[in-house]
């Protein structure tokens, strides 16, 4: 251990007062001893490494006592601040007696309080000559018995403490760098006066940067070491020592040779998401270079348990559940056996594997956001957000700042902080943007950005996010149709179209139907046959509505029938294929023009029972050369809705043809056949 001798001229209090000062910042680190000049002889030889004097004058004298290793600092000393209170109080101009055992520390006692600012007052060097009728008041520094008798108010201020900057001589000379003697220094400082206030305030100042940064350092999870340009160990973390079971004395030790040591593995200066095995854990190290004006300096070390990540991917999952950002289903969760199905599943599960942007067509129901799901599920984004919108169910108005966000106060009824959109929510994910084709053409532009540049702008702000997303898009109408009418734009249908793939209708893979239809049905713990018939019936069926109408189908079966299921236990729209019509045809044939009535359905066949709005409607009309008025459209909507035909949507999905609808269509065209009439001039039914 480090020591410190004391040395004054003869055995008083003062020794001890000064020990007791060093005592406060050096306990435990360093040994302090007491010398007197007095009682020094001749061939005594004092080896402490620091020998403190109170006087140059001392630093002479003990000169041939000190051995050729030890290092004389003449002490600087200070005033405890409480003592400079009382004499600041002291009002300006009053005369002070300044009292000390002789006239030459008398006036050295004088210097000392003007160079710690106590210049206000009229200081009075004492000399025992003299008499001071006039004066009230004494100042002295431990010699209060030297005071005329007269002076009632005597400040003594006892023996001067050690100055901070005599400490920071010591701590420099030892090399000393311990966190608890600079949090005691700095203790020490705040209870006296400074000689030098610079010094105090830039030790203090430093003294938080370290404490700061070694809470930064000490907080990581990961284990940090950092090493000079020579490898060896400057210092190392918290969660280093414990993971390498490692203490101090690897301060200033070679860094490669400790860690093929402790880890018995080839040492590499330059680690790139390394792996490494240690005590059954997985370790992850990355390095890089550190420089100081411009010249590397060294090396930061980066360890990180895997076990960890695994941990925060966990948890990152968690919460994307909380949030509701995940998927919920993946392909397992996807029931195919036809051929069709199996082809584009596997299709599919490539395409997850591709970052590129994917568009999924199909009528309703077939299963679009079941495999948008599926291929987030599968793709190597699977853990970030999966972030699905309907664009068609959020009014036009909404859709914009759903999906770019908006900054704070940039419209009325916008929460005052702003709020990130769903590009921004997404960044790392996917955004599923189903039913793309009913895209407002005004966000059609913002969007083409967002995948060409993948930056977007918050509604109100003119700063641009960097969003890292994958794009999957789905829709049940024809875009390239949509495209001719003007209500898709060609650029974003391209952007869109880079990874196509077309689910079959139901009605495509008959194999499926029944396979579906038991899967459903042991969803419900139900175990079900058909008959011949009533399978030939589901087979015959259309499925307009397809996977969706059929779990509907399987739901009302399995409340109505028994094990066995007929013909008669199946919905009636099922098998309403062969209905009879003419009694709704008669009833519409009074109210309405027939013609006006087929080119509708017509139309509605053509959008493979996906919506279509009244707009789209009246355009559709026109194209094929029908004049027809909006109010016409809704009034002939009300009708088929009434009759069951078609299933009218509040907002901006449009209607869609019912089954009864189509099993209508197909009444007609058995009739017109039967009439001897030619189908083109009912109308083109699909
Ligand atoms: N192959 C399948 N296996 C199991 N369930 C399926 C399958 N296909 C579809 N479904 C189920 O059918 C329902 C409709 O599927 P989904 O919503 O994915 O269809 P969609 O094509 O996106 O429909 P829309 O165009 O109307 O949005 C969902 O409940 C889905 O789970």
């Amino acid at each position: 251990m480090k020591s410190i001798g004391i040395l004054t001229l003869i055995p008083s209090n003062l020794n001890d007062f000064i020990s007791n000062n060093l005592e406060k910042v050096f306990s435990n680190y360093v040994i302090v001893n007491n010398y007197y000049l007095s009682q020094l002889h001749p061939g005594d030889v004092i080896t402490d490494d620091i020998i403190v004097v109170t006087a140059q004058s001392h630093a002479r004298k003990a000169q041939k006592y000190i051995s050729n290793h030890s290092r004389i600092i003449v002490l600087r000393r200070t005033l405890p601040n409480n003592e400079i209170y009382k004499i600041s109080a002291i009002p300006k101009g009053t005369s002070v007696l300044v009292v000390n055992d002789s006239p030459e520390n008398t006036n050295e006692a004088i210097a000392f309080l003007c160079q710690i600012g106590i210049t206000h007052l009229n200081f009075i060097p004492y000399d025992s000559h003299k008499e001071y009728k006039d004066v009230n008041i004494a100042i002295t520094l431990g010699e209060a018995s030297f005071v005329p008798p007269h002076i009632l108010t005597i400040i003594d201020v006892g023996h001067r403490c050690v100055d901070i900057t005599t400490f920071l001589s010591i701590l420099n000379y030892f090399n000393m760098d311990k966190k608890e003697i600079s949090s005691r220094l700095i203790k020490y400082s705040d209870t006296v006066v400074t000689l030098d206030t610079g010094i105090k305030s830039h030790y203090k100042e430093l003294f938080m940067k370290n404490v700061q940064l070694d809470t930064v350092v000490n907080l990581s999870h990961n284990g940090i070491v950092l090493t000079d340009e020579n490898d060896f160990i400057l210092l190392y973390n918290k969660k280093f020592s414990q993971l390498f079971k490692i203490d101090d004395s690897v301060i200033g030790q070679h860094f490669p040779t400790i860690f093929q040591s402790i880890v018995a593995q080839e040492f590499s200066k330059e680690y790139v998401d390394e792996l490494i095995e240690f005590q059954n854990r997985s370790l992850l190290i990355n390095s890089s270079k550190f420089e100081y004006f411009g010249e590397t300096a060294g090396t930061y070390f980066e360890v990180q348990e895997v076990t960890r990540i695994r941990h925060l991917e966990q948890s990152l999952a968690k919460k994307l559940h909380n949030k509701g950002l995940v998927t919920r289903y993946t392909f397992a969760s996807i029931q195919a056996k036809s051929a069709k199905m199996q082809e584009c599943l596997q299709l599919a599960q490539r395409l997850a594997l591709s970052d590129l942007t994917v568009l999924i067509m199909g009528e309703s129901g077939t299963g679009k956001e079941l495999i948008a799901h599926s291929i987030h599920a599968a793709s190597p984004r699977s853990i970030y957000p999966f972030v699905a919108i309907n664009c068609a169910s959020v009014p036009e108005t909404l859709l914009e700042s759903e999906l770019f966000g908006y900054e704070a106060g940039s419209f009325t009824g916008a929460v005052k902080e702003g709020k990130p959109g769903l590009f921004e929510q997404a960044n790392n994910g996917t955004v599923f943007l189903d039913e793309i084709g009913d895209m407002p053409l005004s966000l059609q532009v913002r969007l083409l950005r967002v995948l060409q540049e993948r930056q977007i702008m918050r509604v109100g702000s003119r700063n641009v996010i960097n969003v890292n997303i994958r794009v999957i898009a789905a829709t049940n109408k024809n875009l390239l149709n949509e495209v001719q009418r003007g209500s898709f734009r060609q650029d974003l249908f391209y952007r869109l179209n880079v990874l196509p793939i077309t689910i079959p209708p139901l009605r495509e893979r008959a194999e499926d139907i029944l396979h579906l239809f038991h899967f459903f049905m042991k969803q419900q713990n139900k175990k079900v046959t058909f008959t011949q018939e009533a399978e030939s019936q589901l087979l015959k069926y259309r499925w307009p509505g397809n996977v969706r109408e059929l779990a509907n189908a399987v739901a009302y079966i399995s409340f109505m029938a028994t094990d066995v299921v007929d013909v008669c236990d199946l919905p009636a729209y099922i098998l309403d294929i062969n209905s009879d019509f003419s009694m709704e045809f008669r009833y519409i044939s009074t109210i309405c023009d027939t013609e006006k009535v087929f080119q509708v359905l017509s139309i509605f066949s053509q959008h493979n029972a996906g919506g279509v709005g009244r707009k789209s409607l009246e355009a559709e009309c026109l194209q094929t050369g029908l004049v027809i008025t909006e109010s016409e459209i809704r009034r002939l909507l009300s009708i088929f809705t009434k009759l069951g035909w078609v299933n009218s949507n509040v907002g901006r999905g449009g209607s869609h043809l019912t089954a009864k609808g189509l099993a209508f269509i197909d009444w007609m065209k058995r009739y017109n056949t039967s009439m001897g009439q030619d189908e083109s001039n009912v109308g083109s039914f699909a």
